[in-house]
């Protein structure tokens, strides 16, 4: 395969009114993504989902809109823990204390495990602490202890009792518990529904073959994917050319149908002469908090707006752009409607092959390869060369690089994201270097 060459762009002096691009940045200081974050979160506080009632059996995942209460004690009558026999503790004892071990037959009773202990009985002693007799009596060959291998009706749980928080996200043990209390249909958050819009006119839809200087639209099922993945319903619209009314037409429309609005592409600075109007479509119809951040890759062409009160992400094109930009702003804005964490990769420490060099006062957020070592993993960073396949799949964790250069100096410790489970981490670390 030939080598790309890659030219870095020069950073922006930001020196505005002499600048071609007659893009807005004069108007707008760089925001961290924290306090752009924060201004968009702010903006949309009194925005919610409502909620649903739906079957039990089909909540898996789903976060709860209100607390449960459990319809009835669990156990609902106290029952046997054990296969044993049931007696009155109080009666062994004071006939245990005379030297009396045996039981007449109405003085104990066999209980399987999880049946009813009766009301006159509240301890159950185990087959090795009594030896039965064909008389049918029982011989004590211990004393137990009172209330041993018995829970009391409502012991677990008792009628009334919250069982479940709003906000909660319903695993299958939650199903379980729900299910065991008596709930048969449960209040959840309706799933924040989120509309993407790709724009560019060198867009084509899934099922074309791109023609030269085209590419086909592959944000918009990342993005939805990962929108799914954190439980909110996603859908992509038709993609939109490089037009600003075009693309007002259909941020109009889709903020009429979504909480939450994604836009891709267009967002650069270079309007007229590269086709970028995404940001001025959007400052016609509500306010853009943000156009440009100080995190890379992306970061410098990220929008945070808002418009109809709802949320609008604007992610830059480039594809290893558009997932570091959609990981990083897309999660907390459906954490905001759903009331609960819903994405949380799992995070490991790793040495780092090579010196990792922070990019200035900005936050970057490189894709790694992890290596399985001798002592604990590798990891080496994925290049911008290596830009799509690697950037998608072959990466297995990011990381956040930010501050004292020293900390991110070959061999030293660093904590990454893994974007795979660490048993597949295994394999494929594995499988990287038989290659
Ligand atoms: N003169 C400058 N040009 C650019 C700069 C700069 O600082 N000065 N920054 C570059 C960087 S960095 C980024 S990021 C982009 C931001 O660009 P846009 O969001 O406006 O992206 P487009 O121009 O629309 O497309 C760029 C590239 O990405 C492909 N693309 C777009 N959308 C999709 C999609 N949905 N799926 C797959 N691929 C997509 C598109 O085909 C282009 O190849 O600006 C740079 N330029
Ligand atoms: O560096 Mo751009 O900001 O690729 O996304």
């Amino acid at each position: 395969m030939k080598q790309n060459i890659v030219v870095p762009p020069q950073a922006c002096v930001q020196g505005c009114h002499n600048c071609s691009n007659e893009c807005e940045q004069k108007e707008l200081g760089v925001l961290s993504p924290v306090a752009a974050m924060d201004q968009l979160l702010l903006a949309i506080a009194g925005q919610v989902v409502d909620s649903e009632i739906i079957p039990l059996a089909e909540a898996l995942d789903r976060v709860t809109a209100e607390s449960v209460s459990a319809q009835f004690d669990i156990p609902v009558a106290t029952c046997a823990m054990h296969d044993g026999i049931a007696v009155d503790w109080e009666n062994c004892s004071r006939k245990w204390e005379r030297g009396e071990k045996v039981l007449a037959a109405d003085e104990f009773l066999h209980c399987p495990m999880g049946s009813v202990i009766p009301a006159e009985f509240d301890t159950l002693l185990h087959a090795e602490q009594c030896r039965i007799r064909k008389d049918n009596t029982a011989v004590l060959l211990a004393l137990p202890i009172q209330y041993q291998s018995v829970q009391l009706q409502g012991s677990s749980v008792a009628e009334g009792e919250k069982i479940s928080e709003a906000g909660e996200k319903l695993t299958p043990s939650h199903l379980a518990m729900l299910q065991y209390a008596g709930i048969t249909q449960i209040p959840v958050k309706r799933r924040p529904r989120i509309s993407i819009v790709a724009i560019g006119n060198d867009l084509r839809s899934p099922g074309s073959r791109p023609g030269p200087g085209e590419n086909i639209d592959c944000d918009s099922i990342f993005i939805q994917a990962m929108a799914r993945q954190c439980g909110a319903e996603a859908f992509v619209a038709p993609i939109v050319p490089d037009s600003e009314s075009e693309i007002e037409a259909a941020v109009e429309r889709e903020l009429k149908q979504c909480d939450i609005l994604v836009v891709i592409g267009g967002v650069g600075r270079g309007e007229q002469n590269y086709g970028d109007f995404t940001v001025k479509a959007l400052r016609k119809l509500g306010t853009v908090l943000c156009h440009g951040a100080s995190i890379s890759p992306g970061g410098k062409n990220l929008v945070l707006a808002c418009a109809e009160g709802k949320p609008v992400l604007g992610i830059p094109g480039p594809p290893h752009a558009a997932i570091i930009m959609t990981e990083r702003f897309l999660p907390p804005l459906i954490e905001h409607y759903l009331g609960c964490l819903c994405y949380e990769p799992q995070e490991i420490e790793v040495t780092l092959e090579a010196d990792l060099r922070p990019r200035g006062s900005s936050i970057w957020i490189p894709r790694l390869y992890v290596f399985k070592g001798d002592s604990g993993y590798t990891a080496r960073i994925v290049d911008r060369l290596g830009d799509t396949v690697d950037n998608f799949i072959r990466a297995m964790a990011s990381t956040t690089v930010h501050g004292d250069p020293e900390q991110y100096k070959k061999g030293r410790k660093v904590k990454v994201r893994l974007l795979y489970g660490e048993k597949t981490l295994k394999r494929k670390a594995r499988k990287m270097l038989e290659q």
